[in-house]
């Protein structure tokens, strides 16, 4: 599938290293392939060193195979977002480019003041790769980008061979569930209560609370599988895997952080829950319920209030609706208000990044008192579990989802993280339920398919 340009590359990209480029990205067409076969076609040459994206409307579709170049900061403070994006755009000026150029794809992690847990070893403070190769589709069009830095082309010939052999009938293995853990679900409902107390005392307004559910599984779990489900089975969302060392971190998120192309931006306020209902009737009033209930509305209404104002801070024309509206996935129905604006002179999509998260939809209110309750009473590390992960381009655009109906897999194991809202009237038993609705996309996925 790449044979009937490989040659033609492999000369181009000989002619271009010559120059001592610090990175030549060539980027060809090619024919139609499913990018989950070629996410799958990484299995062994690229084990650890792939990742997955696509919006929520399909409009793109991104899969890396292999690191051409890794990004990292261990940076605890908000300098994070800026060596990023520094170390970004040196690679971008240094860098020979024909045709799209390179995108680099990755996310930071919810608070890096937290002590770090184990398993979430390999996701530092931010952690960006740029890949080897990318493949992109975009509407009914699809591209290969060869990005080489270090590579000696002997090794670059042997990888486009590999990725000759994809034909699109890649095996997917299903395994077991065997074990099923609620990681300290006490602890959890003390924490909500905790946090209720420190609501009605006036310390603070809003926090959100997580919790983990543990799985381990009677097989290696097949990533390519879990993907492959979470898309047919949650349209509508972000979905995404980004795999480090022997780790995966993956999801189906319906939530945007932000979008940038050009001056224009977009974000969406997402917070608000209550499930599907069984028959077209009783969903409409579950709806119609959310839409109308004093605590569901408050838990939104800081997002909105807090996103509004942050994008007025770096942006004209900042469009917000005055009501939200429902936004229905396959297990839950939330409140919605998507914004959108005009990002004044010289703000990058990091600095909105930096700026929006976390939003009081994953966070609370007022933003640093939430997240420092959170690092105090939530019994996990929520790791890079609900924060910004997504894709930036060589002109600054992309886009950054909030990773949140998402889990962290091992080979035989997976954590998984959900949470909800704390507001001054919440009852941690129903906040307990949403939870679990919250758990459902992973868990259906993961679990193949049966519900
Ligand atoms: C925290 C999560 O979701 C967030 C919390 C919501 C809520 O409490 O109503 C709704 C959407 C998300 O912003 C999660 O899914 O883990
Ligand atoms: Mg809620």
């Amino acid at each position: 599938m790449v044979t009937l340009y490989q040659n033609k590359v492999i000369d181009q990209l000989r002619d271009v290293l010559k120059k001592k480029q610090h990175m030549v990205s060539v980027t060809i067409k090619m024919e139609q392939i499913d990018p989950l076969d070629f996410f799958a076609a990484g299995e062994t040459l690229f084990h650890g060193q792939r990742f997955y994206w696509s919006d929520c409307l399909y409009e793109r579709t991104f899969v890396g195979l292999g690191h051409a170049h890794v990004i990292k900061s261990e940076e605890k403070t908000k300098k994070r977002f800026r060596e990023v994006e520094r170390e970004w755009k040196q690679i971008v000026e240094g860098a020979f480019i024909e045709g799209q150029g390179p995108l680099m794809f990755g996310g930071f992690s919810f608070d890096p003041l937290k002590q770090s847990d184990e398993h979430w070893s390999e996701y530092p403070a931010a952690q960006f790769v740029v890949p080897t190769f990318l493949l992109t589709k975009q509407r009914d069009e699809t591209w290969l980008t060869i990005n080489v830095v270090h590579e000696s082309l002997g090794q670059l010939e042997e990888m486009i061979d590999s990725l000759f052999h994809i034909r699109g009938e890649s095996e997917w293995h299903r395994t077991d569930v065997v074990e099923k853990e609620e990681v300290a679900r006490d602890r959890w409902i003390r924490a909500v209560h905790h946090a209720t107390d420190l609501i009605q005392s006036g310390m603070i307004e809003k926090v959100v609370l997580a919790r983990e559910l543990f799985l381990s599984f009677s097989h290696r779990i097949d990533r390519s599988y879990v993907l492959r489900a979470l898309r047919e089975q949650q349209s509508m969302s972000y979905i995404f895997a980004f795999e480090n060392g022997s780790t995966c971190f993956i999801g189906a998120s319906p939530e945007q952080l932000v979008r940038k192309n050009g001056h224009m931006c977009e974000t969406a306020c997402l917070a608000g829950s209550i499930r599907r209902g069984h028959t077209i009737k009783e969903d409409e009033e579950l709806g119609r319920w959310l839409l109308q209930d004093d605590k569901n509305r408050r838990e939104h209404a800081f997002v909105v209030d807090m996103i509004e104002q942050a994008m007025n801070e770096v942006c004209t024309e900042v469009f917000v609706p005055s009501e939200p509206t429902l936004l229905k996935m396959r297990h839950i129905q939330h409140l919605y208000t998507p914004v959108q604006a005009k990002t004044r002179e010289g703000i990058s999509i990091f600095s909105l990044v930096e700026r929006l998260h976390p939003t009081p939809a994953l966070g609370g209110f007022p933003k640093e008192k939430a997240v420092q309750t959170i690092r105090e009473i939530e019994p996990l590390d929520r790791g890079w579990y609900a924060a910004p992960i997504g894709w930036v381009d060589a002109n600054g655009n992309g886009e950054f989802a909030v990773a949140i109906r998402s889990a962290l897999l091992g080979d035989n194991e997976a954590h998984l993280f959900a949470g909800c809202g704390i507001v001054a009237h919440s009852d941690p038993h129903s906040e307990y339920e949403e939870t679990n609705v919250k758990f459902k996309p992973m868990l259906l996925a993961l679990e193949g398919g049966r519900e």
